[in-house]
C-alpha cells in the first residue's frame, strides 16, 4: 500500500492511498478520513459510495463531512466507483463502465475480468481498513445516487454487518429504470431474473424482520433524475410493507449535487453516530 496524499484536517488526518486489488485484478486508489485521537480507542467506519462518474475525491473534497466525523470520531472510507486502469474495460457513456461500477459482481465479458466491486466491498477493502488502520469492526454505510442503491444493497445482502444505512437520492429499483437496466444488462446478460439479486426494492421485499437496520434516506425534489431514475417511495413502499425502519425525507427545492450532500451530510453522520456508537 501506497500513500499518495496526506492533509491534516480538523484534527485529523486526510489521506488516499494506493493498492494491488487481486478481486479486481488492478490498481485502486481510496482516500479515508482518520479523526483525531483515533490509536486511542479504535474508532467505527462510515463506508461512502459515491455515484456515476465519480472517483473517492468527490465526497472527499465536496461534502464537507469531515468536521462531525472528528467530532464523532468516526473513520470514513471513500473507495472508487469501479476497477481502474488501461486493462480494464469501458464503455463511451458515462453511465457504463469506468466510473460506473454499480457495486455488483459482473458475469458477462467482456466486463467479468475486473467489474467486481462488490466482493471488493464486501470482503478485501474492508480486510485491507481493519489490518492497516486501528479501526473497530464496528461499521455502517451510506452513498449517493448509485452510490446510495450500492449501499443499500450491501446492507440487505449482508445481514448484522453494518448497524445501520443511509443514501442521498439513490437508485432503489435499478432494475425498473434505465440507468440500471442499461448496466445490468451489460454487467449480468438478459436473464432480469439475475438482476433482482442486486436490486434494492426487491431485496427488501425477501428480506427476513431480522435484517432490518435503521434506514435513512434523503431525496432533493428539484433532482433532475428523481421521475424517471431515483423514485425512492418505491423502496419506501416495500420498506412499509415489510416494517422495515426506514426514514425518507424529501428535501423541497434541493437537486441531485453535491452541494444537496454538503447540506445534509450532518444528519447523516449524527444518524450512523447514534448506531455505531452504542
Ligand atoms: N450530469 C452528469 C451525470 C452524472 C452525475 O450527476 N453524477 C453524480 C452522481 S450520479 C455526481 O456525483 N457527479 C460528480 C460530482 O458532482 O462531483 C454527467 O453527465 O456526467
Amino acid at each position: 500500500m501506497e500513500m499518495l496524499e496526506e492533509h491534516r484536517c480538523f484534527e485529523g488526518w486526510q489521506q488516499r492511498w494506493r493498492h494491488d486489488s487481486t478481486v479486481l485484478n488492478c490498481t485502486m486508489t481510496f482516500s479515508i478520513f482518520l479523526p483525531p485521537h483515533y490509536s486511542a480507542t479504535p474508532p467505527p467506519v462510515l463506508y461512502w459510495l459515491s455515484g456515476l462518474t465519480c472517483n473517492d475525491e468527490n465526497f472527499t473534497t465536496k461534502a464537507g463531512a469531515q468536521r462531525v466525523a472528528a467530532e464523532l470520531g468516526i473513520v470514513l472510507v471513500m473507495p472508487d466507483t469501479s476497477p481502474r486502469g488501461d486493462d480494464v474495460a469501458d464503455a463511451e457513456g458515462y453511465d457504463l463502465g469506468k466510473g460506473a461500477g454499480f457495486y455488483l459482481n459482473a458475469t458477462e465479458q467482456p466486463w467479468a475480468a475486473h467489474y467486481r466491486m462488490y466482493d471488493y466491498l464486501r470482503d478485501e477493502l474492508p480486510a485491507l481498513i481493519q489490518s492497516q488502520f486501528k479501526v473497530s469492526d464496528r461499521c455502517a454505510i451510506s452513498g449517493h445516487s448509485m452510490g446510495g442503491h450500492g449501499a443499500l444493497i450491501m446492507a440487505l445482502k449482508n445481514p448484522g454487518r453494518y448497524t445501520s444505512v443511509s443514501a442521498f437520492a439513490p437508485i432503489v429499483n435499478p432494475i425498473q429504470v434505465p440507468w440500471g437496466q442499461k448496466a445490468f444488462r451489460a454487467y449480468l446478460g438478459d436473464d432480469a431474473q439475475q438482476w433482482r439479486e442486486w436490486d434494492s426494492c426487491a431485496l427488501m421485499l425477501e428480506s427476513n424482520e431480522t435484517d432490518a437496520i435503521p434506514t435513512l434516506i434523503d431525496q432533493g425534489d428539484n433532482d433532475q433524475f428523481l421521475a424517471d431514475q431515483l423514485q425512492p417511495a418505491r423502496l419506501a413502499e416495500v420498506a412499509r410493507q415489510k416494517s422495515w425502519p426506514l426514514t425518507l425525507r424529501i428535501q423541497s427545492g434541493y437537486d441531485h449535487s453535491y452541494f444537496f450532500i454538503a447540506a445534509f451530510i450532518e444528519d447523516h453522520l449524527r444518524f450512523h453516530a447514534q448506531h455505531l456508537l452504542k
